[in-house]
């Protein structure tokens, strides 16, 4: 995550903050509402609301000091350090209150090292959560032998927790609500977001930036996939390959940018005039290949000169109303019936009856001369 290490610190002030309310919260119902509980330990309850309130508010220092200091020194990873710390250690104290291996504290230990080392300074969590474990281990460790008394807010815990006690289950999932919220819906997010930009760096790895298409890249695995489908008498596939004509002429008398303009209209012509499944990327410069799958020579002629005169028609209109015309040359070669070429004899191919196009007059679609046509 991108935010600074002080906004972080202020999030995690304010989780805790909010789950020292919610605690804070839940005490002073019970106190009102059930005066003879017999779960709970109503005057210890009583004596430890006021540590639920001072969590909250030392939560809220936290936040107005990170921001004063963040104001003086700028941003430090120290933040990050000290609210880690002090999420840990305060919970240790609830912990405490609730008994150590009950379902809230569960759901923290586990939850809480996860989305931290997604969002936090993993140092910072590690620390946390190594200080944090070592308390833990000797609360629950000093219980056990008796040194101070387990779950000291419930009464009879022993009973409470053997018959599991719809008080005790209600209260126990009270506790983990606020937790299993916010860790859900952190993980979540950001696992979201993830995805989200992977799926960017994916659309960025195999596209022109210029033109929008497939890149040289990517548009020669899809030939690899398409020449692996179409080898062993398998459908047809044909392959042209499209060289603007004339290119440098555009961007010698209208500039570099009148170019990448022209180029980005091609490539919408080239791409208007296909199919579905047809593939077409920027090979190199003003050059382009397309991949039409399941073609045969005779299909891709047609496609081809839909192509050409798509581009032919095509008007370029720059700025003050200045307008480029484009043609391309185009080499055909196809993989049928008894012909199956590989993808570099298909590319070499393609590009020779291209060149033979351009030697032609250009403006055209040739035919690589395997297939007997010129
Ligand atoms: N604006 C712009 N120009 C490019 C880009 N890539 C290649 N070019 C230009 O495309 C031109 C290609 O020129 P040439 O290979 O000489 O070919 P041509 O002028 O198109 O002539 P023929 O191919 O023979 O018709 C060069 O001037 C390159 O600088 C690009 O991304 N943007």
């Amino acid at each position: 995550m991108e935010w600074e290490s002080s906004s972080k610190a202020m999030l995690l002030g304010a989780v805790t903050c909010g789950l020292y309310l919610h605690y804070a919260l839940w005490g002073e119902l019970l106190l009102i509402q059930d005066a003879d509980n017999h779960w709970i330990d109503q005057a210890h309850l009583a004596s430890q609301l006021r540590w639920f309130y001072g969590f909250s508010f030392t939560s809220l220092l936290l936040i107005v000091g990170t921001y004063l200091v963040r104001q003086l020194k700028g941003d430090l990873v120290l933040f990050e350090y000290i609210a880690s710390l002090y999420f840990g250690l305060s919970l240790c104290y609830f912990s405490y209150q609730v008994g150590t291996l009950s379902l809230p504290v569960g759901a923290v230990m586990v939850g809480a090292p996860v989305v931290g080392f997604i969002f936090f300074n993993r140092a910072a969590v590690m620390l946390a959560l190594f200080l944090s474990m070592l308390v833990q281990l000797a609360l629950s460790f000093g219980a056990a032998w008796q040194w101070w008394p387990y779950a000291p807010m419930f009464h009879n815990t022993q009973g409470a927790m053997s018959s599991a006690s719809p008080f005790v289950v209600f209260h126990m999932y009270f506790y983990t609500l606020p937790h299993m919220v916010f860790l859900i819906t952190a993980s979540y997010l950001v696992l979201r977001r993830w995805r989200d930009r992977e799926e960017k760096v994916r659309l960025l790895s195999i596209t022109d930036p210029l033109t929008g298409l497939f890149n040289r890249r990517s548009i020669l695995v899809h030939l690899d996939q398409e020449q692996e489908r179409s080898r062993k008498k398998g459908p047809a596939l044909s392959l042209l390959m499209v060289d603007l004509d004339n290119f440098k002429s555009i961007n010698d008398d209208r500039g570099h940018e009148a170019g990448d303009f022209a180029l980005i209209a091609a490539a919408d012509a080239l791409q208007k005039s296909l199919r579905q499944n047809d593939r077409v990327g920027r090979y190199g410069g003003e050059e382009f290949l397309i991949i039409l799958p399941g073609t045969d020579l005779e299909g891709a002629q047609t496609i081809a000169e839909r192509c050409r005169q798509q581009l032919e028609s095509t008007d370029v209109i720059l700025a003050k109303g200045d307008r480029i015309k484009l043609t391309g040359s185009f080499g055909l070669v196809c993989n049928e019936g008894d012909v199956r070429m590989g993808v570099d004899e298909m590319l070499r191919r393609a590009d020779r009856a291209m060149y033979r196009a351009k030697d032609g007059g250009r403006n055209q679609v040739v035919v690589d001369h395997m297939h007997g046509a010129a």
